[in-house]
Formats: C-alpha cells, structure tokens, sequence
C-alpha cells in the first residue's frame, strides 16, 4: 500500500459561540498589566483536518487544533513531500522522517502538532487497511470501558457553576475538574474568590467526587505555592497547569510541595519532553494531547515512559485520537470529556467537524471491536457552519 496524496482542510467555525465571561479562566495572559481578553489567544476556532489517501482507496483521518493555518501550510508544503509513495505502516520511519527533516524548527509547538495530524492519519488507515480499531493495534482492551471526568466549570457565578456541577452529578459523573478565574494579578480578592469557588462546588459534589482543579498555565510559582496549602483542604485529584510549560522546575518544586498532585503536559511534546517533566518528578499525572504531541507513534512512546514510572496518563480533550490510546494503555486510568459542546474555547469543535467519537453513559465511554481505524468521519451537517479552506 503506498500513500498518494495528503488533504489538508481548515474548518474555521462561523456558527454561533458563547461568549466568554471575564475571569473565566486563568491563562498565561494574566501576568500581563495590559492582558485585555486573555483568553482569547486560547480560543481554538479552527481545526486543520488532514486526509491521507491511498493507493487502494483507505482514506485516514488526523486532525491539528492548534494555529490552523500555519499547520496546513506546514503539512502541505515540508510534510507531503516525504510521505507521497510511502508505506503507512512504516509509521515509526515515517515519524522519524518528518521529526528530522523539520527538526530546526518543528520539534515542539506547532510543527510537532502538524506532525501529530498526519501520524493520527496514519495509524486510522493502519487500523482500517486491517479491518481493526487502533486501540487493536496498540494493544488491545485493557479496560472494560474507560471512566471519564466532566470538564468544565469555567469561572461564573458561583450558582450557576454549583447547578452545572449538580447536572453532571446527574448525569453520572464521579469526576469533574473546574477553572480559576484568578490568578497573581487579583490580590487577596482574587484568592478568596478562588478558593470560594472550589468550596461551592465540593459543597454540591461532596468528598467523594473526584474534583480536578485547572489554573491553565495562569499562576506562577510564588502564587501557586501560597494557594497549595489553602486548597489542600479540598483534596483535589489534581491541580493542573499551575504555571507555564516552560517552568519545569516550578513544576517539580509545587509537585513535591503538598499532598495535592501536579498535572500537566498538554503543552509538551515528544517523548523526550516527558522523559524531562518524569525524570524531574514534576508531573503526577500526564496529560498530553495526542494532535500536539507527536500522534499516536509519540504518545504511545510516553505510555511506556509513563508505566515505568507509574505516572498515570490521562490525556487532554478525550476525543478519538487520545480515547484509543487510553484504551491499550494500564497507563492510562481515565480520559477528560467535554460535556457541553456549545462552542466556546473551541475544544467543542470536534464534535461538529467529526462523527463517531462515543457519548459517556453514567460517566463511562466505550470504543467498538468491530470499528476499523479510530472510527471517525466527516460531519458534513455542518460543513455550511465554517468557512472550509483547502
Ligand atoms: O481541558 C483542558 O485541560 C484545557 O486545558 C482546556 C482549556 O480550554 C482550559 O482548560
Ligand atoms: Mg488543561
């Protein structure tokens, strides 16, 4: 089988979107005196779809959600050439062959994650050319279906925030994670407000729901380490992100601080980043994103890293390309969904440009053993919500 053409497709979304609240999220813009809309370098409201074809028709699906754009131009113009008459299943020559080829400039960031989206493309034609499911071919079933956490809650009034706790209660959720909304710029305000906000909503959930706490890269050292003591009362399963990615040594000290576990990892990438953040005891819980670290040939790399410092990897978004990685992996214990899918950051766009990711019963998803591939395809109801670029 030999790959003949890759297509690459921006999808950016013109359907309607919720409008953020201010402080709805603490991001790395916060340190800024002049931060505006801070959040808005992270609204994802595009999403690079890649479409690998073959010389007997399989056709595989990979995706980039970060900087579209540039992704499409990096996959179309460095990317292709290297992989036009090529074996899919020679992933590993083939991961190798575009990691050096671009390895100046492409080893982290968005060259890394257009790396991702063609390597997803990938191993979907590997499992569909066999007629199996990716997980299948990582491994196989190590779970009988895979717990997954509500993720949500982004900073509002703190009544809406415990009703939106309570609906996933409901829905049967034994895990959730909620955001900050204020960070080092906020002063005593803004740590009583943080803290409030995690009170009202262990106030609904009780002690026995897991409660993940999520900063999204919007603290620093200082303030992490006067907010640690504070939270510990609240027993979160994790704080997330508590500075920025660059900061590994911060990560180290905060996660060494408290009882409360460190996460991080979605702005990490390749194997060798993880191999820093485990060889440092930085993280306590790993969570990559398989379109941004390398795809499934990377990701697969850092389960095994993973396991062999029993780290666990719970990967960030869910969807797909991460769901079957979780699925082979002991590694791996659960997977982040998100529950609400009006689209605001961004992350909710997969389920408009995709079908076939699975909904979560009673807070559990499942993958099918009959489903080649990652069992994506296009959603084309909604093609006339974005403008396509090709
Ligand atoms: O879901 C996450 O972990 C993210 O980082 C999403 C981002 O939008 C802020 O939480
Ligand atoms: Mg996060």
């Amino acid at each position: 089988m030999k790959i003949t053409n890759v297509r690459t497709r921006v999808f950016e979304w013109k359907g309607h979107t919720v409008p953020p609240t201010a402080h709805f999220c603490s991001n790395a813009m916060d340190e800024l005196w002049d931060k505006g809309d801070s959040m808005g370098t992270f609204r994802f409201h595009g999403w690079t779809v890649v479409e690998i074809e073959t010389d007997n028709g399989l056709v595989g699906l990979g995706n980039v959600a970060l900087a579209p754009r540039i992704a499409k131009a990096i996959i179309d113009q460095y990317l292709t050439p290297l992989l036009i008459g090529q074996d899919p299943f020679d992933y590993e020559y083939l991961w190798q062959r575009m990691y050096r080829s671009t390895h100046a400039w492409g080893r982290k960031g968005i060259g890394m994650a257009a790396i991702s989206g063609v390597d997803i493309a990938i191993w979907d034609i590997m499992g569909k050319a066999v007629g199996k499911p990716v997980f299948k071919l990582l491994g196989g079933r190590t779970k009988e279906k895979i717990p997954c956490y509500a993720s949500k809650l982004y900073r509002t009034d703190l009544k809406d925030m415990q009703e939106e706790a309570q609906s996933y209660l409901d829905q049967g959720f034994t895990a959730m994670k909620m955001r900050f909304g204020y960070g080092p710029r906020d002063g005593v305000e803004g740590v009583r407000a943080n803290l409030d906000s995690v009170a009202a909503v262990r106030e609904v959930i009780g002690e026995d729901v897991d409660l993940m706490l999520e900063c999204y890269m919007g603290w620093n050292l200082d303030y992490a380490k006067r907010m640690l003591p504070k939270l510990e009362r609240f027993q979160p399963r994790w704080l997330e992100e508590p500075v920025i990615a660059d900061d590994i040594d911060g990560y180290a000290e905060l996660n060494q601080l408290t009882s409360i576990p460190i996460s991080g990892g979605e702005h990490e990438f390749t194997h060798y980043g993880f191999r820093q953040l485990l060889e440092k005891r930085a993280v306590s819980v790993i969570q990559y994103d398989t379109n941004r670290v390398g795809g499934i040939t990377a990701a697969r790399k850092i389960n095994a890293l993973a396991e062999s410092f029993s780290v666990p990897v719970i990967p960030h978004a869910g969807q797909m390309h991460n769901y079957h990685l979780t699925m082979a992996s002991l590694a791996s214990p659960m997977s982040e969904y998100f529950p609400v899918h009006d689209v605001e950051i961004g992350n909710e766009l997969f389920y408009y440009i995709f079908k076939g990711d699975p909904e979560p019963v009673n807070g559990f998803i499942d993958l099918d053993e009959e489903t080649p591939g990652l069992g994506l395809e296009l959603n084309s109801d909604y093609f006339d919500q974005f403008n396509i670029i090709e």
